[in-house]
């Protein structure tokens, strides 16, 4: 079964929603370019509406130390998630498992050869956006790129939606779907109509076999 992670929500009427409707990790976007990002009291009233089989994945872009000690220590996130150029031994050094995001917009072969350099990752989400670029973009990349053998799990993101999930599936194969402007009707605010939908989608792809 292809697991769905919600990301960048930031208002609990959402949250319930996610929960309600069966995924399997919600991402709380702490990145300082975000329009979706949350201080760490709204974070923390989120996180205490996450149940335990949900996964509560912190996500950071070049945030200092000190900064994502906070979050860890405020919201307990059960994974770290880094996109932007923190190195291996900084993500691996606060406790929680880490993702690390790969940005496959701009130059998808160098992002490719540097993963190496990543040996604590739990896993890989692969994106849309270009290296130092902001996530939740909503931009695709070819997912015909990714290698065909890794030895991590791997989630997909980037430009994701209920009219394209099925074929993303079918191509990548991934562990994990991620999504977030394409179930929502501006940054920060998701559609209930797009959040059930895109789980459907996934739902059929599934069903439906490679
Ligand atoms: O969502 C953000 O605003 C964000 C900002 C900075 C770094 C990462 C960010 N989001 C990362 C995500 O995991 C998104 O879900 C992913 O980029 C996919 O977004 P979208 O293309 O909008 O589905």
């Amino acid at each position: 079964m292809t697991r769905i992670k919600f990301c960048g929500l930031t208002r609990p009427e959402d949250l319930d929603l996610a929960v309600e409707l069966g995924v399997d990790c919600i991402g709380l976007v702490f990145a300082s370019r975000s329009p979706r990002r949350l201080s760490l009291d709204r974070a923390a009233g989120l996180r205490a509406r996450i149940p335990g089989d949900i996964a509560a994945v912190a996500l950071m872009m070049d945030n200092p130390a000190d900064e994502v000690g906070a979050v860890v220590e405020a919201v307990r996130p059960d994974i770290l998630q880094f996109h932007g150029a923190e190195p291996d031994a900084f993500c691996a050094g606060f406790g929680p498992p880490y993702w690390k995001a790969i940005a496959m917009g701009g130059d998808p072969q160098g992002a490719l050869a540097r993963l190496g350099d990543f040996p604590g990752a739990a896993a890989f989400l692969f994106d849309g956006h270009a290296a130092g670029e902001p996530g939740g973009s909503g931009k695709c990349f070819d997912w015909t790129r990714l290698p065909a053998a890794l030895d991590r799990p791997f989630l997909l993101a980037g430009g994701l939606d209920a009219g394209n999930v099925a074929s993303a599936i079918h191509t990548a194969r991934p562990w994990g779907m991620d999504v977030s402007s394409g179930i929502e009707s501006a940054p920060g605010e998701k559609d209930a109509t797009k959040m059930r939908a895109f789980v459907e989608a996934v739902r059929r792809a599934d069903a439906a076999g490679p």
